[in-house]
């Protein structure tokens, strides 16, 4: 039977997590490879556009580092509205011919006393260790836990953004039939 490889481009436990529950739904015969690659934007986005720009490099260099079927790349970043900051996710899956489907997730308020820290320069992830006073929360419930009171962890958030790239992939393969 022939093997899907899916890369995966994080070896955050949050992520990774999202993309092996969502794709083990829909398909058999998986082998997962986790690749550390860059996203080429800021350590911390701060506008949808780098968000999404960021998950796109982080697929493509996932693809070329794997030559895998499926390459996913996911990334958290921040943008304001109305004097609001919000946190948004994007997510993108590159295929071995250079097909690139993306998708956007789930956005929510941050509080002022996290924007600011955030304007002045510093990362969510810190400061959201600072704030809840543990350690590398960006892998467990992330600021998204923290702020829904633990209804939507940072896994559910993405996991989220999984099923849309896959539903997404799934309707190319139906309609180029
Ligand atoms: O190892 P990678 O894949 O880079 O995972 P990451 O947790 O650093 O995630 P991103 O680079 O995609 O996120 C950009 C920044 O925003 C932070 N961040 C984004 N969403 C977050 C969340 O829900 N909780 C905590 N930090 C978050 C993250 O820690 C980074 O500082
Ligand atoms: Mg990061």
């Amino acid at each position: 039977m022939t093997i899907l490889f899916v890369a995966i481009g994080t070896k955050n436990r949050a992520k990774t997590l999202a993309i092996t529950n969502i794709v083990s739904m829909y398909f058999d015969n998986l082998e997962f490879e986790q690749f550390a690659v860059p996203s080429d934007v800021s350590e911390q986005p701060f506008s949808n556009d780098e968000t999404r720009q960021g998950a796109i490099n982080r697929a493509l260099h996932t693809l070329n580092a794997s030559g895998a079927d499926l390459n996913f790349g996911l990334e958290g970043g921040v943008h304001e509205m109305d004097g609001q900051m919000y946190c948004c996710n994007w997510g993108a899956m590159a295929l071995k011919d250079g097909t690139i489907i993306t998708a956007s997730g789930a956005q929510f308020l941050l509080p002022d006393e996290i924007a600011v820290q955030l304007r002045a320069g510093r990362e969510l992830g810190p400061v959201m260790d600072d704030y809840t006073k543990q350690k590398d929360t960006r892998s467990s419930s992330g600021a998204v836990g923290v702020f829904t009171a633990g209804l939507v962890d940072r896994t559910e958030m993405f996991e989220h953004i999984v099923k849309l790239l896959i539903g997404q992939y799934l309707f190319l393969l139906n309609t180029n039939k």
